[in-house]
């Protein structure tokens, strides 16, 4: 510290004297008597740019230096001496040297492509490993890896045949140690033969989470014709092509246990030919008021406590977790690649991570929040109706502008959105405010305009007063923006993050006139691009072109339109809609088109990708997702009645076929909605569906082909048949 202090003392003697000496001519300061000011010098012959110091200046007081801000900060953005490096850097080749090369050599044998990666969870218990365990798993599996939790509670609960008391966790316990390095051994074992492909069950053995990634799942199984068969030898084969991720889900509190997991993956005897990346995931969490309310959680939910009282399962877990901190070693070892999460990812620490870790587990594990916003989904509202369509023989273009009914869904839309917003930040402001504190996350989140302060603080002083007051300023000041327009002035009804496309149909889905909502307009949501075949109906291509047709009829998710994209290009570029989704705590509302929506529920719904493109997506229907505590999502589908009348639509007295005929190249009409719509919808068909894998029945295909499309007029949960037999769908299905 002091050696670095002298330097530095010596560094600025040595400027300073070459600015008292200045008078001297070199190439790096050039002075000059000019008498026109401080000006630019040229170009020196060795490629440097001269300053020309004017020192007949008042403002420098003849000692070469410039106390004139206003000069100083002329200078600073006009001279290029020096500027050229800030700016560009240097535009020369760059060199190795020996020591890059070996900097870089390391990097390369960690970024080393393998087929298998395993994460390794650690942390004390109650600190989120379960939970973040399974977001990667979804996560992993709807990007297109096969993953599986392997968590060594189950193996060891297996082994102790039932629950263990917290002595079973004293590390002085040699009997008990014994037993739990067993489980984590068996638990490893089945990891690595899953990893390498040497277990063809469907769930991991005993102790894995199972997952989305079954490799005969899905609706390929049951079907009988040949195309199905053919469709499930695709499955089969891209889910052996593909790559596959361990998570193993253990404390592994100690630098031991890590060691002896990194042996048994990486070993280059033992495991020749499986090249096997290993990252640890650290989570650490020092938060007292969190940690209270996870050890809660864990209480009622974790199978070691059923049946116990709260009060002595809550004694026993704190002695375990006191038993498991006084062996804790967290990681030190930096020759190894980890990342730390402290308190829900409010900081993190990544440490050689490269590839695939950085660019898209990272961010994805930064997004990870507890908070409970919702995520509605729903598609653009129709442009023209499907016969008015067919009066006029036109297909379908991308630039047309909502029709009656489309506008008509944009109003009923605004009306369903407000409701829904004001009802989530209302019961988020109960919690925030709740003196139980038990019941919600400390997540910071956003306050309700329609309860005043005063309110707040009547009740917080009032039947509330022994509240701690934690959130309370933070809550109100974090999201006062969400509340004011992009125009910085208007208030808005209801706080909400909306994306869209940017199709104009999508855009103008959420054109709530007046209501300055900051809306994400993402290419990133348009439609599968279809490349040579855009507009052009399915039935036409399975006649011009039946080999690739029969090639996307075979594999409907990597087959690529020529020219444009497949599914699985889909799923890459919507990759970073998700984590931007993940990533919010007030509610979210995206309008995008078929196509998209399937892979982004694929996500939601916790289910395999490739599966989506069965997925039906009404018209005129939201579907909501609602965080569900151990991290996945609960889907309810709203269908939502629209009625042109009561829009205060000024074309809603028009009849459909003359509005609709207003397409491509036609400008939208802007209706005067400014007035908010509410009650202009009404809620139909609510369906719920909690657990994962199958939908709500309302769209659940009845049969297993597949749909495609983004056909702006196609109900696709009333898809028609057609009487062609080698078609899996009607007209207008792309
Ligand atoms: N990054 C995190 N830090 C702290 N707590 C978290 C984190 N992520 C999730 N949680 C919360 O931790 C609680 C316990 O989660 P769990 O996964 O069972 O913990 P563990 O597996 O570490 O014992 C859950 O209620 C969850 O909401
Ligand atoms: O083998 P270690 O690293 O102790 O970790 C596995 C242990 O993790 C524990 C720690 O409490 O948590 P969990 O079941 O919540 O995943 C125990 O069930 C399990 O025996």
């Amino acid at each position: 510290m002091e050696a670095a202090m002298n330097q530095m003392s010596l560094m600025a003697g040595a400027l300073s004297s070459s600015s008292i000496d200045g008078g001297a001519s070199n190439n790096d300061n050039n002075i000059s008597n000019t008498g026109d000011g401080l000006g630019v010098g040229g170009s020196a012959g060795d490629g440097r740019r001269h300053i020309n110091f004017d020192i007949s200046d008042a403002n420098n007081e003849n000692d070469g230096t410039n106390n004139d801000p206003d000069q100083v900060r002329e200078l600073a953005t006009t001279t290029s001496t020096g500027s050229d490096y800030y700016a560009k850097g240097s535009a020369e080749v760059a060199t190795e040297s020996a020591l890059t090369l070996a900097k870089i050599q390391h990097r390369l044998r960690l970024t080393k492509k393998s087929d298998r990666l395993v994460i390794v969870l650690v942390g004390l218990p109650g600190r989120g490993k379960s939970f973040i365990a399974r977001k990667l798993q979804n996560f992993l599996t709807w990007r297109g890896s096969e993953c599986r939790v392997f968590n060594v509670g189950k193996y060891r609960r297996q082994a102790a045949d039932g629950a263990c008391g917290a002595d079973f966790f004293d590390s002085k316990n040699t009997a008990a140690a014994q037993m739990r390095q067993l489980a984590a051994s068996l638990a490893l074992q089945d990891m690595l033969r899953w990893l390498d492909n040497e277990d063809n069950s469907t769930n991991a053995s005993g102790g894995g989470g199972g997952g989305g990634g079954g490799r005969t799942s899905g609706m390929f199984t049951t079907t009988t014709n040949s195309n199905n068969n053919m469709r499930m030898m695709m499955t089969l084969m891209n889910n052996e092509r593909k790559d596959r991720v361990g998570i193993f889900d253990a404390t592994n509190s100690t630098r031991e246990r890590r060691d002896w997991v990194l042996r048994e993956c990486t070993c280059r005897k033992k495991r020749a030919g499986k090249p096997t990346g290993v990252v640890f995931v650290e989570s650490i969490c020092d938060d007292v008021d969190l940690l209270n309310e996870n050890f809660l959680t864990k209480v009622n939910t974790s199978p070691d406590y059923i049946g116990m009282d709260q009060k002595v399962a809550m004694e026993d877990l704190l002695t375990r977790v006191k038993k498991y901190e006084e062996a804790y070693e967290t990681i030190e070892d930096d020759t190894q690649s980890y990342i730390k999460i402290y308190n829900l990812s409010s900081k993190m620490l990544v440490n050689h991570i490269y590839g695939r870790m950085a660019k898209s587990i990272v961010p994805a594990l930064m997004a990870w929040n507890v908070g409970t916003r919702p995520v509605f989904v729903c598609r653009a509202g129709q442009t023209m109706n499907e016969s008015t369509r067919a009066s006029l023989r036109c297909s379908m273009s991308r630039s047309e502008s909502l029709g009656v009914q489309g506008r008509a869904f944009r109003d009923a839309l605004f009306g369903y959105m407000q409701e829904e917003c004001l009802d989530f930040i209302n019961r988020r402001q109960m919690t925030a405010f709740s003196p139980d504190l038990n019941t919600g996350t400390s997540i910071s989140g956003m306050m309700n305009r329609s309860v005043s302060k005063m309110n707040f603080r009547k009740s917080l002083d009032g039947d509330l007063g022994c509240l701690s007051t934690i959130q309370s300023e933070e809550v109100e000041e974090a999201d006062e923006d969400l509340y004011v327009g992009t125009d910085g002035v208007t208030p808005l009804p209801f706080p909400c993050y909306i994306m869209t496309s940017t199709m104009p149909r999508a855009r103008q889905t959420v054109d709530w006139e007046d209501m300055p909502y900051p809306i994400q307009m993402l290419s990133n949501l348009n439609p599968l691009d279809k490349g040579d075949f855009t507009g052009q109906e399915l039935e036409d291509i399975a006649v011009k072109h039946p080999e690739w047709y029969e090639q996307l009829v075979e594999d409907p998710f990597y087959t690529r339109f020529p020219g444009g994209e497949c599914y699985g290009d889909l799923t890459s570029r919507l990759e970073s809609v998700v984590v931007d989704i993940e990533q919010q705590v007030g509610p979210v509302l995206v309008v995008s088109h078929v196509s998209v929506l399937q892979v982004l529920v694929a996500y939601f719904r916790n289910t395999p990708v490739e599966n989506c493109t069965s997925i039906a997506l009404p018209l005129n229907t939201v579907l909501k997702f609602t965080p569900a505590k151990g991290g996945g999502w609960q889907e309810s589908q709203i269908r939502i009645q629209t009625s042109p009348s009561n829009s205060h639509n000024d074309l809603s007295s028009m009849d459909n076929t003359a509005a609709d005929a207003n397409v491509p190249a036609v400008e939208e009409q802007r209706t005067p909605l400014a007035r908010t719509p509410v009650g202009s919808y009404k809620k139909i068909d609510v369906m719920h569906h909690a657990g994962k894998g199958s939908p709500p029945e309302m769209v659940s295909p009845s049969e297993s082909l597949p749909i495609w499309g983004d056909h702006a007029m196609r109900d696709t949960s009333y898809r028609r048949h057609t009487t062609m037999p080698v078609l899996p769908l009607g007209r207008g299905a792309l």
